[in-house]
């Protein structure tokens, strides 16, 4: 019979072989080896790794599949492999004699079944048939439990089942056994752990995952190649000689250098083919004097991702660091050290760069690369109207292109000409959908050093995941199908409240694989690794009475015919929208109300519109001569709030500035109206402004010379990776269903370079929608499931008839219904802070469970943290807060927190 068809024969299967478990990187980090030369210079400071997957590369018994054998573990696995291979041939007692296949027979019942011995086998099956020449069709994995087995191919798919065999024959199976199951010929190759099985990996180790397949083709290679090849420039010996050929660019034993890890055997086995002395990469210590200790680690992580050292010959990775941390600045140190050095005789790693950002920050980036490394040092190209792409192709002037994804789509032809050595995609979230044409543009480039950079948490779905984590290592996971089957089936159905036991346990087995495999290219780190340099932050949630004529409104609308049908769900077309858009509106102002009742009047689809059964009668409820351009700020409590706390600032602090955030662009335009009316300078940026003006705004209000007093922000036109540390009041007019809107504008902020306390405002209407969508984003409800996601909005959130109800009931008598709801026994008339956190439970928002579990200060407040804030209502008689002061007459509650706290204020 021949074997040689199945993927697992042609590179050996595994599970025949005596399993390895390949040591984790046994490379000596150069702080290591260096500092055994000269143990009293410190050379860098790596952290003390606090990240999972610093740890679990250091454990090989937590992840051993992605990284290369060194030339002591390669040595040592050869040696062990041979002896035990030879010892099994000859003395294990045991071992397989082959003989013809035997059909194995359905038992009658008669034999007893010890239901809980489960064994697994790799096997390679091919259809049962009488030809002599048979080929095997594929590996599989045969799942015995008691009289009944599972096939699965490698992209765990059932490929054959059947139940009722006699037990004592299924017992029996052993490595080399041939035989009939169920319509098909297996011959077992191996026995596999339960361990590998629940984990996952003897998918893996099967042949099909590129990953592992080249891991398995590298100890081939390691077995017939004793890395002859290799120089060994690593010995202290040839280091030295090397030197005196090549030197590192910048002094590796200066005191706090940072230096690159070095290159162990097997990666100069497959890129120094030319044998070049071995150079220590060094960053240059113009950069190190600014970076802080996490931008350091996050730096030596992207080097040894892009240079394959941690992922056989994969060179992606994603750095996926909370907002602020300075991704920018991390991956400036990358490039100018790959583009001016390399390990490999000095040789620089890459000459092309392309940065791919949202138009809003490509100026940005040609800012952030010329704050850290001055115009000399690197060119940089930025496209926009003005300079075309052309102008890069032409000249050889520049090394970095940084174009906006939407340029990119236009002009990729051109691109795709380029060959770049790098790609960067900023806030790459983006490419979470492969079907979409950014990311098929993206994936067509042939450049594999890849890197994503975003803010957001990427395991909130595990879909998604799938898609960056293939786009920056393609194939890494396998096929989508496989992927599914392995991965993602099991860790859904383990969560299911239904779950069977060991349906949970397979889940977080594969759910820790996951996470082991995916762990060594992803880094995340959280705002606490910044905060000790930030100034006290200051978080108040204000709850703002309305006015009389918003209840009058309010109530008005709530019994609209529209409302009441919502309630009874008689109407068509979601016309729940539209009710949660106008009380949402007169929550922000009466007028805004107002003219969208006179607009609609004016529609020709007025009589056919629900809006109609909505805003009928509303009009009268309105002063008869009222005229939405002459609105007063008694008209909307939260205006009232806003119109004090800005007058309160601006006394208090003259030299301060406020971000002022809405999500709406007529809101906006209120609050440029009451900037004006006030005499405040103002600057505004939102979806209308032209990207190429934006940074200008921006960087005009971060100058201390500018005089602008206000910053109009549209968090959702313009928030992501903005830096508003100009402004160090920061004040949320209105609430998104969608908490990462709200928290993505709260980060402009409280962010690196802020010099000034920073006080962030929530403003919300006491008792209305407004209180519901804040208790939605804080609630379990709001918490569970990929809610910390830009795309996310109202559309996209089912309501119950039930949820509706709620929605739609204005609580005039509360001060706080919010505070109502949590349960706590204070009364509000002093501060008080809420029982400890251990009484609750705090969701989770990550699909790949608990051991991911880490402070992450993107994540939505719950209603449990709540709690633990001050909170204290409007009536409290010793506000020591001076601004909440001036705004305690029309606001019935206030929770607020401080991170940071120092005596200032
Ligand atoms: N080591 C540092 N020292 C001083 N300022 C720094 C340092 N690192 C970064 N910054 C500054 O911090 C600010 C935030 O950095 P950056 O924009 O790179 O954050 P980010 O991680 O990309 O955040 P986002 O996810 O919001 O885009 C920038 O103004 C940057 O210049
Ligand atoms: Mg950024």
């Amino acid at each position: 019979m021949r074997r040689s068809a199945a993927p697992s024969q042609l590179q050996g299967n595994p599970f025949k072989k005596p399993k390895f478990i390949p040591p984790a990187r046994s490379n000596p980090s150069p702080n290591e080896e260096i500092t055994k030369l000269n143990p009293d210079i410190k050379l860098f400071e790596v952290a003390t790794n606090k990240n999972t997957f610093l740890q679990s590369q250091n454990d090989p018994g937590k992840c051993s599949l992605n990284l290369l054998p060194t030339e002591e573990g390669a040595r040592e696995i050869n040696h062990r492999d041979c002896f035990e291979a030879s010892s099994m041939a000859t003395l294990d007692p045991h071992h397989p004699v082959h003989s013809a296949p035997k059909e194995i027979t359905v038992s009658k019942g008669q034999e007893e079944e010890p239901a809980s011995l489960v064994k697994y086998f790799s096997v390679v099956w091919c259809k049962a048939s009488k030809k002599k020449h048979k080929k095997w069709e594929g590996d599989a994995i045969l799942i015995v439990k008691g009289k009944s087995f599972t096939l699965k191919n490698l992209d765990g798919k059932d490929i054959g089942r059947g139940i009722g065999y006699k037990f004592k024959e299924l017992e029996k199976i052993e490595e080399g056994q041939t035989m009939m199951i169920g319509g098909k010929e297996i011959e077992v190759m191996g026995v596999i752990s339960p361990d590998d099985f629940s984990s996952g990996r003897c998918f893996q180790l099967g042949g099909k995952s590129p990953a592992i397949s080249s891991f398995s083709q590298t100890i081939k290679k390691c077995f017939s190649n004793p890395l002859k090849s290799v120089c060994k420039p690593s010995s202290k010996e040839n280091r030295q000689n090397s030197f005196q050929n090549c030197k590192p660019r910048h002094d590796p034993y200066a005191p706090n250098s940072l230096v690159m890890l070095r290159p162990d055997d097997n990666h100069q086995w497959m890129f120094n083919k030319n044998c070049f002395a071995i150079v220590d990469v060094v960053i240059d210590p113009h950069l190190v004097r600014h970076l802080r200790p996490h931008q350091k680690e996050g730096i030596i992580f992207l080097y040894e991702c892009v240079m394959g050292m941690r992922v056989n010959g994969r060179c992606g990775a994603i750095l996926a660091d909370e907002m602020g941390l300075g991704k920018t600045l991390q991956c400036i140190s990358l490039i100018w050290t790959l583009q001016c050095q390399g390990p490999y005789g000095g040789k620089p790693v890459i000459k092309k760069t392309l940065i791919v950002t949202p138009g809003s920050l490509v100026n940005n980036w040609r800012k952030e690369f010329q704050k850290w490394l001055g115009s000399e040092r690197i060119k940089i190209f930025t496209v926009d109207q003005d300079h075309k792409i052309e102008e890069f192709t032409k000249s050889s002037f520049y090394s970095v292109l940084i174009i906006s994804y939407e340029m990119l789509l236009r002009s990729l032809d051109q691109i795709k000409n380029i060959k770049f050595d790098l790609l960067i995609c900023d806030e790459g979230h983006r490419l979470k959908n492969s079907a979409i044409k950014t990311t098929t543009a993206l994936i067509s480039l042939s450049c594999e050093k890849r890197i994503i950079l975003t803010g957001t948490p990427i395991q909130n779905d595990l879909q998604e995941f799938f898609a960056l984590i293939d786009f920056v290592n393609p194939g890494i996971l396998g096929s989508l199908s496989s992927y599914r089957k392995i991965y993602e089936e099991p860790i859904i159905i383990s969560r299911q409240p239904s779950a069977s036991e060991e349906e949970k346990e397979l889940g977080e087995r594969r759910a820790a694989e996951l996470t082991c495999l995916t762990g060594l290219f992803i880094l995340r780190r959280t705002q606490e690794v910044v905060n000790k340099y930030l100034p006290p932050k200051i978080e108040n949630v204000v709850f703002c009475r309305p006015g009389t004529l918003q209840i009058a409104l309010y109530r008005k609308l709530l019994n609209s015919q529209a409302v009441r049908f919502c309630l009874q769900g008689l109407l068509e077309n979601s016309p729940h929208l539209i009710c949660i858009g106008a009380l949402k509106k007169l929550c922000n102002h009466p007028c805004l109300l107002f003219s969208s009742i006179k607009e609609k009047e004016c529609s020709s689809t007025w009589d056919k519109n629900e809006e109609r059964s909505l805003y009928e009668g509303l009009i009268n409820v309105f002063p008869a001569d009222y005229n939405p351009l002459m609105f007063t700020e008694e008209e909307s409590g939260k205006l009232q709030v806003l119109s004090k706390l800005l007058s309160v600032i601006h006394e208090l602090r003259p030299t301060e500035k406020v971000v002022l955030v809405s999500n709406y662009t007529q809101t906006l335009n209120i609050l440029q109206e009451v900037c004006k009316r006030h005499g405040y300078a103002y600057t505004r940026l939102d979806g209308q402004t032209p990207i190429s003006q934006r940074q200008q705004i921006v960087d005009g209000f971060n100058s201390k010379y500018s005089s602008d007093f206000i910053f109009l922000l549209s968090s959702k036109a313009g928030g992501v990776g903005l830096n508003l540390i100009g402004g160090s009041h920061l004040i949320l007019y209105d609430i998104d269903w969608n908490p990462a809107t709200d928290i993505q504008a709260m980060s402009r902020v409280w962010r690196d370079g802020q010099k000034h306390p920073v006080h962030i405002y929530r403003l919300l209407t006491t008792g209305t929608i407004e209180e519901k969508i804040y208790q939605r984003q804080i609630s379990k409800q709001g918490l569970s499931g990929a809610v910390v996601d830009l795309t996310k909005t109202s559309e996209h959130i089912q309501f119950s008839v039930e949820e509706l109800k709620n929605l739609f009931t204005l609580h005039e008598s509360s001060r706080c219904v919010t505070h109502d709801l949590l349960d706590c026994e204070c009364t509000g008339e002093k501060d008080h802070t809420g029982d400890s956190l251990e009484k609750f439970s705090v969701s989770r928002n990550c699909q790949l469970g608990p051991h991911q579990q880490k402070s992450d200060s993107l994540k939505p407040l719950s209603m449990s943290q709540l709690k633990q804030w001050k909170h204290f209502s409007g009536d409290h008689l010793n506000l020591t807060d001076p601004f909440l002061e001036r705004i305690r007459e029309n606001v019935s509650f206030f929770f607020q927190n401080i991170t940071n706290q120092t005596t200032a204020m």
